[in-house]
């Protein structure tokens, strides 16, 4: 990760695309930014009117007509800004709400076989960046399109005071473009990496965080000190090498300073002292040009805001863009029984390694239970995981009811299929969310019933809040047996026509064991492969499938 780059024109797409997004209310910002630019030319021309006719001698009624025009000018100038804030606090609202829903929606769909290798609590970390990009979004919509058009306009202003002024816009518009160009590129990269190594930070702190208990007890070493020092001084280097690029924007801003305003006096001067314009009109064309200066220095000042934008939906996009799973459109539905379960010569590694299952084949008929037996590591969960739909790199054929797996809709899939998996959890919520997942057809009394199988019902009793207990991440707290058997019964609550079960009894009394067989095999219409080591467990099922340790 560290060493990935950006490119320019993809990332500026990119980013183009999602302020598009809200093209209707940037370009009602923009058309604001337009008035008020063209107000804010009252002042120079007003006072310019003002001066003329100070100048004639004429005090009258018009003048004061004049000025009163001016004051207004300002007035509706703040106006119209305070309709662009609003404008902009809209879109900043709704860029959010949207990357909130967005991760929330897309994190569950992802495809994990080529997320295999990343740490997803740590990748979501770039969600912060939708806050970064809230941020510039004022600079962004509001203040870069105004200083451009103000740029443009007082241009256009000045080539009416006198043609020469048209060759010094163009200059300044060279010379600004050359600023911006030249170090962009370099700009946009060293952000970026600044950016990469602030995560790598934010990371190895969580993980600190994560595995408090690890590092408290660390016999005195300074291992997470260390380590976080490599990251610190990773982030130090590429930050001032950004910073660099800056400084030398800024520089670069003020040679121009220092050239335009020479060039403005000595221009205005000569064509002042040749008369070719007024009094009047030199100071208004002073100010006009001060007033470009100001809006130039805005532009390249903010250009800091531009890149973290930029690289923030770059950041972003690694959830927001990220590969989702792909779904068949077969339904799974309407089944009055357990589905057929048929491996047929299938072969599967995780990823580049090798295989962890070979040539594998068997079948399973509707409503039978069958245990995956194997040593350690011969590729028992991995079978399950197959069936799950969320692993499709196997060569063979997986088939549910004669039909390839891959070729049935994922929500309708897992809709009707009942998983405990090791790599499950308990989420920060209440014993009931965490039993139900939501789901509104589930029960009271299916789950008293799942409870007093698996014995889970003592700790329902003993909690003063009963269903109502929050439960805290990952289950923090909770005894062991209770985590499993909120998984257990996770898996086994609503209509299931397939059980995908990972060791799901090795905690249980033997009493409760029984029970929960009895129940899964006589209460549940489903196809049951339950993944264990259990040797006394073949006795239940219809039959045992053995995988063995490939050479
Ligand atoms: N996501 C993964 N990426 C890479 N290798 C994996 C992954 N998951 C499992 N493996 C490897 O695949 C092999 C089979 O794992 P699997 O969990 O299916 O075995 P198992 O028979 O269920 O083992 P156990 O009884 O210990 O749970 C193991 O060597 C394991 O290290």
């Amino acid at each position: 990760m560290a060493h990935q780059s950006i490119s320019l024109l993809p990332s500026l797409v990119k980013l183009n695309s999602i302020l598009f997004r809200d093209r209707k209310d940037f370009a009602t910002a923009c058309l604001f930014a337009l008035l008020a630019g063209l107000v804010q030319l009252s002042l120079p021309l007003g006072i310019q009117s003002i001066i003329s006719f100070v100048m004639a001698g004429t005090i009258s009624t018009s003048i004061v007509v004049l000025i009163g025009m001016v004051v207004f000018g300002v007035f509706i100038n703040g106006l119209l800004q305070v309709r662009q804030l609003q404008i902009i606090e809209k879109v900043k609202q709704k860029l959010f709400v949207r990357y909130s829903l967005e991760y929330a929606d897309r994190l569950p769909k992802l495809n994990i076989e080529p997320l295999d290798n990343e740490y997803l609590p740590e990748l979501v970390n770039r969600y912060f960046d939708s806050i970064t990009l809230q941020k510039g979004i004022d600079k962004l919509m509001l203040e870069l399109p105004a200083a451009v058009i103000q740029i443009l306009l007082g241009l256009l202003l000045l080539s009416f005071y006198h043609p020469v002024f048209i060759a010094f816009g163009l200059v300044l518009i060279a010379i600004v473009l050359t600023i911006i160009l030249a170090s962009s590129g370099r700009g946009l990269q060293a952000a970026y990496k600044a950016s990469t190594y602030k995560y790598a930070v934010a990371a190895w702190l969580q993980e600190i965080a994560r595995s408090i208990k690890t590092f408290k007890y660390s016999k005195g070493t300074s291992f997470h000190l260390n380590r976080t020092d490599v990251l610190v001084s990773d982030y130090l280097g590429y930050r001032t090498s950004y910073f660099g690029v800056l400084l030398t924007q800024f520089w670069s801003l003020i040679s121009f300073k220092v050239l335009i305003t020479t060039a403005m006096l000595i221009i205005g001067a000569y064509l002042l002292v040749n008369q070719q314009i007024n009094v009047g009109q030199f100071i208004a064309a002073d100010i006009v040009i001060i007033a470009i200066i100001i809006s130039i220095e805005k532009l390249i000042t903010n250009l800091d805001v531009v890149y973290d934008a930029i690289v923030s939906v770059e950041k972003l996009s690694v959830i927001a863009d990220a590969e989702t799973e792909q779904s068949g459109s077969l339904q799974l539905d309407d089944l009055k029984e357990g589905v057929a379960v048929e491996f047929k010569n299938v072969t599967f590694a995780y990823g580049n390694n090798r295989p962890v299952l070979n040539d594998i084949s068997f079948a399973i008929e509707p409503g039978q239970m069958v245990q995956i037996r194997g040593e350690s590591g011969t590729g028992k969960s991995t079978v399950l995981r197959l069936l799950t739909g969320a692993f499709k790199n196997y060569t063979g054929n997986i088939l549910l009811n004669n039909v390839p797996i891959g070729n049935y809709e994922v929500a309708s899939l897992r809709k009707h299929t009942g998983i405990l998996l090791g790599s499950q959890d308990i989420f920060h919520g209440t014993l009931w969310d965490n039993l139900t997942m939501g789901n509104p057809a589930i029960g009271m009394e299916e789950i008293n019933q799942l409870c007093q199988i698996t014995g889970l019902t003592a700790f329902v009793k003993a909690s003063s809040k009963g269903y109502d207990t929050l439960l805290q991440p990952v289950g923090n707290k909770l005894p062991e047996n209770v985590r499993k058997n909120i998984l257990l019964i996770r898996a086994l609550a609503a209509n299931q026509r397939m059980l995908l079960l990972e060791e799901p009894f090795a905690h249980l009394s033997p009493d409760n064991k029984t029970a929960v067989i009895r129940y899964i095999s006589k209460e549940i219409a489903a196809t049951i492969l339950i993944a264990s080591k259990d040797q006394e467990l073949g006795t239940y099922c219809n039959r045992v499938v053995t995988l063995g340790k490939l050479s």
